[in-house]
């Protein structure tokens, strides 16, 4: 086989994977936003995501920033040197980083020093398996930090919030489903897609829930209880109310894949991988021979573009947020007139910071003045140009509730009077909101082409020790969009959606597959 026919290969699936989502996904999230409502949070958000993935595939760039662990699944005819695949993997990831289409994100866990290539002890993950057929398959998925961190696994029976008693049997796993969707709220960027896992041990469970992420979101499951059983879980689901981004809203998960296998008898587990909107997965079928690519896989049917007149859903002036325009550095009386529900547009500076930079700044002086000033939770995708100056490729929010132990006494130190993130922060984050005067800001999570677009031009960047992604950037922006989620006097949407989706989580505890 040529290797440099091969990488080439291989490089195309990797930024196609990274920049062009399968159209599966797109027909599911298309689904979705025709079932919303125009006007509500939950249409506007699915307004920017698919903006955002039309940006992402026009720029041929990252959907997401966050370009996940990747992890490919590949079938090889009998004979084919295994080894020289793999090469020939890490050569291609090498490449991709360096063009801006996969964020460095291979982190040493014991120094956390970032590789800076994607490259480490066990990373990517890459698995092979032999069969009869004379073409190689490659499948990939960048499965994202975010839902990840959302995975579940039940060990039953037990006891779940909601739904009372999980019991060894069909309903039992019924019940640890619908739990899952439920304990994800918004922060594994929903609407997301589930594969679960039935039995098996902790890790092949696991692997058997991720397994399920690589079927067709239009396949129909050839088991007739599993089929059943998928389509009560996703019609279902949606009834929770959490929605796009946990903001409410009609659809709260796109897809639900389900396998089973055999256990041992003190054992039964149920184990849960969550993937979030941007469902990063594709594969190809390459010629064993030559290394080119003879097929690609998720794409049968027409290619959904997501035009401009899609964009913007109509709104009735009534339904229409209070919009309102902010200027970093902002004063704490124009952060105390903000409510929940407000759409803010930030012009001015913003400061990267998320888990490397919390701690940090926890036990250190802050490398620049945050006073009134607003820190985005975010790990961007960045490149320099042979001038030396650093671009923006990619650049939505990460996931804020890691920053709750920190946040609070941050802000309060340091004056900062804005956090813009994802998914929504704790009781100790809201309490410090009001007595230091200030807000949560909910960006949509997943959408790093459109906020990328915002953000006119880096005027710097400290403490680079930590990597790319960990470093705080300076950035300058106009028209940052997002939603005050949590304000100044004690309320939060993140709270009260949680709140009422445990009570219709409540409502599915009476057995149905008995
Ligand atoms: O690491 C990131 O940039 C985001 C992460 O995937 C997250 O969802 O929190
Ligand atoms: S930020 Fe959201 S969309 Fe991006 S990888 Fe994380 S969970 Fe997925």
């Amino acid at each position: 086989m040529n290797t440099n026919v091969l990488e080439n290969s291989l490089y195309e699936l990797i930024v196609e994977t990274s920049t062009n989502l399968p159209k599966d996904v797109r027909r599911a999230i298309r689904a979705a936003k025709a079932r919303e409502n125009a006007g509500t949070r939950a249409a506007m958000s699915l307004a920017t995501i698919t903006q955002n993935i039309q940006m992402a595939d026009d720029n041929v760039s990252p959907i997401c920033q966050d370009t996940g662990l990747p992890t490919f699944k590949i079938k090889t005819p009998v004979g084919v040197n295994q080894m020289e695949i793999k090469k020939s993997i890490h050569s291609a990831m090498i490449r991709a980083t360096k063009d801006g289409k996969l964020r460095p994100n291979s982190v040493d866990s014991l120094t956390g020093e970032n590789s800076g290539d994607n490259l480490g002890l066990g990373v990517p993950v890459i698995k092979f398996e032999q069969w009869e057929k004379d073409d190689i398959e490659v499948r990939l998925i960048l499965k994202g930090g975010g839902c990840e961190n959302k995975n579940i696994q039940y060990s039953l029976p037990c006891e779940l919030d909601g739904l009372g008693r999980a019991g060894r049997d069909l309903d039992g796993i019924r019940k640890c489903i619908m739990h899952s969707v439920y304990q994800a709220q918004g922060q594994g960027c929903s609407a997301g897609f589930i594969g679960v896992g039935i039995g098996g041990d902790r890790s092949s469970g696991y692997d058997l829930a991720k397994e399920q992420l690589f079927r067709s979101n239009d396949d129909i499951n050839p088991h007739e209880d599993l089929r059943k059983l998928e389509e009560y879980i996703v019609n279902n689901a949606n009834e929770l109310g959490i929605g796009t981004m946990g903001f409410g809203g009609e659809t709260t998960l796109l897809g639900c894949k389900i396998g089973v296998m055999h256990r041992i008898p003190a054992s039964f587990f149920v184990s849960v991988a969550y993937n979030c909107w941007a469902f990063r997965r594709l594969g190809v079928s390459l010629n064993a021979e030559t290394g080119e690519i003879v097929d690609w896989m998720y794409q049968d049917g027409e290619k959904i573009s997501f035009g401009e007149e899609e964009q913007q859903p109509s709104q009735t002036p009534e339904e229409a947020p209070t919009v309102v325009t902010l200027q970093a550095p902002i004063s704490e009386e124009d952060i105390r007139k903000l409510k929940v529900g407000d759409v803010v547009q930030i012009n001015g500076m913003m400061y990267t910071g998320r888990d490397a930079i919390h701690k940090y700044l926890s036990t250190n002086d802050s490398p620049v003045d945050l006073n009134g000033q607003v820190i985005y939770h975010c790990g961007p995708v960045m490149l320099k140009d042979e001038a030396g100056n650093w671009h923006v490729k990619a650049a939505g929010p990460t996931t804020s509730i890691r920053e709750e132990p920190y946040q609070g006494d941050i802000m309060k130190r340091f004056g900062i009077r804005a956090v813009i993130g994802k998914g929504g922060m704790g009781p100790k984050t809201l309490k410090a909101l009001e007595e230091h005067g200030g807000v949560y800001l909910n960006a949509i999570g997943g959408a790093a082409q459109y906020y990328a677009d915002r953000i006119k031009s880096v005027e710097g960047v400290d403490l680079m020790q930590f990597g790319i992604p960990e470093a705080m950037w300076h950035l300058k922006v106009e028209g940052f969009t997002a939603v005050v989620t949590m304000d100044a006097h004690g309320n939060s949407l993140h709270k009260d959606v949680d709140q009422s989706s445990l009570e219709k989580l409540s409502q599915f505890k009476e057995p149905v597959f008995s």
